[in-house]
């Protein structure tokens, strides 16, 4: 569904790249979470998808095509196929949530009747049943990204990309706005997730890529948001532990010696 052949972004010449040299394919129907310390080039990933951004050099292919061969032209087409979510929710102020939903339909000319029999369905769908007369600031931060998902989907994009859509919001409406996101991918939408939420990623255990200065540190199915590496107990046997373990001494204080060689192969 995604392929990253080859892929480096420098913003600027003379500037460190923001991405190094990426290989990764999501598969449709996929969920993934990106995860990686500020600046690791997650929302770059994201926006190359979206085709934001082109590639300074290989090839992002979405559905097979070759984002860089989308004229100008082809752009609104083609990101109609792409929902995105953002941290700070960016809803229109001045329009209720109907009409925040349903602005994305008439911006590609659906028929009102079309569009006041869907809304209200999506609205549904995202818990917001009986609210599509608020205005944004009537509603919690929970809420209105329960309206901003609703946008993105309304048109059924095949990929959701989501960058940080837990950032803003507690703990537990946190875990409101995952089962949306889980339910969406469960009918089939393919979910790309930036985070840096340790909780939902460990709770969740999808897939996880790991970006480090731009390049794939890591990439696991059913994956936790900081690396497992295996170490030997004293008594020979073995356990899975962070990865910060790594800098452990060939035997420390615990008594664990790392189960890798200096190459960070596993002996
Ligand atoms: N428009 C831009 N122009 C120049 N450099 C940029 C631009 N956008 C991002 N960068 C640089 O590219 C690198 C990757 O940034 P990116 O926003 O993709 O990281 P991130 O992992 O999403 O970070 P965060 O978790 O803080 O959102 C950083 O060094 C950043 O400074």
């Amino acid at each position: 569904m995604i392929r990253f052949e080859d892929v480096s972004k420098t913003y600027a010449r003379g500037h460190q790249a923001a991405l190094n040299d990426v290989n990764v394919e999501i598969d449709r129907g996929d969920f993934t979470f990106l995860v990686g310390a500020s600046g690791s080039g997650k929302s770059t990933f994201l926006r190359l998808i979206l085709r934001e951004e082109l590639a300074t050099q290989g090839q992002v292919y979405v559905a097979g095509t070759s984002l860089s061969t989308i004229s100008q032209n082809g752009l609104p087409r083609y990101r109609r196929s792409i929902g995105i979510v953002f941290q700070d929710f960016r809803l229109l102020p001045n329009k209720d949530v109907f009409a925040n939903v349903a602005f994305a339909m008439q911006v590609i000319g659906r028929n009102r009747a079309t569009i006041r029999e869907t809304v209200p369905n999506v609205l549904e769908m995202v818990g917001l049943e009986g609210k599509a007369k608020r205005m944004p600031h009537e509603l919690s931060g929970g809420e209105q990204q329960r309206v901003a998902i609703a946008r993105a989907i309304v048109n059924k994009p095949s990929i959701l990309l989501a960058d940080e859509p837990t950032g803003n919001l507690d703990p537990a409406t946190s875990v409101g706005i995952m089962n949306i996101m889980d339910r969406i991918n469960q009918n089939g939408t393919t979910v790309v997730m930036a985070t840096h939420d340790h909780e939902i990623v460990n709770s969740m255990r999808r897939r996880v890529i790991e970006l480090r200065h731009g390049t794939v540190a890591r990439d696991e199915r059913a994956g936790e948001y900081t690396s497992l590496i295996p170490v030997v107990r004293p008594d020979g046997s073995r356990e899975l532990r962070a990865a910060d373990m790594k800098s452990t001494k060939p035997l420390d204080s615990s008594g664990f010696i790392p189960a890798f060689d200096s190459e960070g192969d596993e002996l």
